[in-house]
Parts: structure tokens; C-alpha cells; sequence
């Protein structure tokens, strides 16, 4: 059986791990956005954590490793990029002069089928991300995960060597301690420690009086916070103008602009987030 998608990068060069030790050495925090469920904003966040450290100064690299569903490269407004593939290896993407992109969307020729490969070219492939990307010096390195806390996840997060955490992404059902805590085991088997939480789509604030209106049943997250002592590090509300900024890929601009509730909120989550790195 041929596989449906034909990666544009060859796999045929055999995997050396020092080659990816030498590239990932150069990288001075890696920090994991991971999910018990899909569908939650993973994407969202990683996004948005990679802008606004980017903002803040830091040399950053985004690695989308959502083998599935690679959205990256959409809500950058990046989906007809094309990585430059020299002697030294894959060039990511560049969306400011400190911020950068990797994604296996990138490296696709039929962006518009389903991705369907078997276990083993799937770990070929970021493998060959790890090893040939030449992302040059970095201060982070956020990798978006797939989605889940399955083996599939977890074979990709043990090919990155040193990870310093983990952002448990989640929504305030209560089912969400349950994904809390499949999160918090799948950092365990890592070594991984957890940075925290990040509560989405934690109500509506209602477009018409401005007041907040709960649309799950909230108590999951603070519950999950406060049994495994993991803060959470910022409740984001529903916003409807989200997948409009993603679908255009301006999501950047979003960030640039300094006056949105949405802008605020990442603002504060990337400085909690900082503050905990550098207090270690
Ligand atoms: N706070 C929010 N308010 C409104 N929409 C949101 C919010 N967070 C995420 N979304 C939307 O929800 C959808 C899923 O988000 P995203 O792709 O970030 O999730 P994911 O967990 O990465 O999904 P996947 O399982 O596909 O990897 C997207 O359309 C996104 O725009």
C-alpha cells in the first residue's frame, strides 16, 4: 500500500541522533503544549505563546508536531509557504525576525487530503524535523503536540530529548480533571514537570451588558489545580472573533494590536509563564 501524502522532504537520509542533539542543543528552553482531548485549543495557545515570548524579546521556534491536523501554518496565514531545504538542512518559516515555524504542514505537496500514515513514517518524520531543522540558537522552542495522551503523542514527545514543561491545555467541564490528570501522567512517564494550566473557553462575555456567562459547568479546572497543586496560568473566554483571526491567519496582528481583552489575556499568561521559567 503507497501512502496517500508524499512528504516533499526525502526520509531516505538515515536518522543519526547526534545530528539532532547538535541542532536541539542550541535551543535554551523546549517547552510542551499538550491535551488530554483534541479540539481544545492546543493550536491556539501554542500559537499565541510563541508570539507573545517573541514580543517579549526571546528568540522563538514553533514546532507544530500535530501530525493529523497541522494548523500552524493557517493561522499564521503561512499555508503556500514552502521551508527552503539546503545542504545544511530544513530553513522553518519566519513570521518576525526572532520568530519562527516548523510544520509537517509545510512539508506536504497534497495539503488538502487526509493525512494518513502508518506509526513508523510517522515517527520518521519528526524525526527528520528534529534532526534537520535548522532552527540556529533559540531562547524556546514551544512544540505543539497531538492531540491525546495515547501512545501515539507520547512516542513523539520521547524523541525530544531535555523537554523543561509542560501547558496542559483543557476546557472547564467537569471531565476536565480527567484530562488533567491523563495529562499530568503522560509528563510523569517524561520526566516532564508540569508549568500549569491553561483553563479555554472559561465562559462568554455577553456582547450586549458585558457580564460573563457560563456555558459548561465550571469546577473541573480549580478542582484538577487544586488536587495535583498545578496553577492555572489563564482562563481564556470564548471568544467568537478566534476562529475568523485563525481561518484569515491573523491572529499576529491580533497580538499586535495592545487594546483586546484576547491581546490582555495572553499578555498576562505569557508573563505568568515567563516568571515561573525564570524563578526555577
Ligand atoms: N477561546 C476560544 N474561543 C473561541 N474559539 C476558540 C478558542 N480557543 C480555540 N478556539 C477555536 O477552537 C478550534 C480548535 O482550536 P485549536 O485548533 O487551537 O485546538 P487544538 O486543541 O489544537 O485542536 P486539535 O485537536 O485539532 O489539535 C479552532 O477553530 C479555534 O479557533
Amino acid at each position: 500500500m503507497t501512502d496517500p501524502v508524499q512528504p516533499l522532504v526525502s526520509l531516505s537520509k538515515k536518522s543519526t541522533e547526534p545530528q539532532m542533539i547538535v541542532n536541539l542543543r542550541r535551543i535554551k528552553r523546549k517547552i510542551l503544549i499538550m491535551s488530554g482531548k483534541g479540539g481544545v485549543g492546543k493550536s491556539t495557545v501554542a500559537a499565541n505563546l510563541a508570539i507573545g515570548l517573541a514580543l517579549h524579546g526571546y528568540r522563538v521556534g514553533l514546532l507544530d508536531c500535530d501530525i493529523h491536523g497541522p494548523t500552524i501554518p493557517t493561522i499564521f496565514g503561512m499555508e503556500s509557504m514552502k521551508p527552503e531545504v539546503s545542504e545544511e538542512g530544513i530553513m522553518p518559516v519566519e513570521v518576525l525576525p526572532n520568530l519562527s515555524l516548523m510544520s509537517i504542514g509545510f512539508l506536504l505537496e497534497d495539503k488538502d487530503s487526509p493525512i494518513i500514515w502508518r506509526g513508523p513514517l510517522k515517527m520518521g518524520i519528526i524525526e527528520k524535523l528534529l534532526e534537520d531543522v535548522v532552527w540556529g540558537e533559540l531562547d524556546f522552542l514551544i512544540i505543539d503536540l497531538p492531540p491525546g495522551t495515547g501512545d501515539e503523542p507520547l512516542s513523539l514527545a520521547q524523541l525530544i530529548p531535555n523537554i523543561d514543561g509542560s501547558i496542559l491545555v483543557t476546557t472547564p467541564q467537569d471531565v476536565a480533571l480527567v484530562s488533567v490528570r491523563k495529562s499530568i501522567g503522560f509528563s510523569k512517564k517524561l520526566n516532564v514537570p508540569v508549568i500549569g494550566i491553561v483553563d479555554n473557553m472559561h465562559g462568554l462575555v455577553c456582547p450586549h451588558c458585558g457580564k460573563p456567562i457560563e456555558v459548561f459547568r465550571n469546577g473541573g479546572v480549580e478542582k484538577a489545580s487544586k488536587d495535583f497543586n498545578i496553577p492555572i496560568l489563564v482562563r481564556l473566554p470564548i471568544e467568537p472573533k478566534v476562529a475568523e483571526m485563525e481561518d484569515k491567519g491573523t491572529v499576529i496582528l491580533e497580538m499586535l494590536e495592545h487594546d483586546t481583552e484576547w491581546q490582555k489575556n495572553f499578555e498576562n499568561f505569557v508573563a505568568t509563564v515567563e516568571k515561573i521559567l525564570y524563578e526555577k
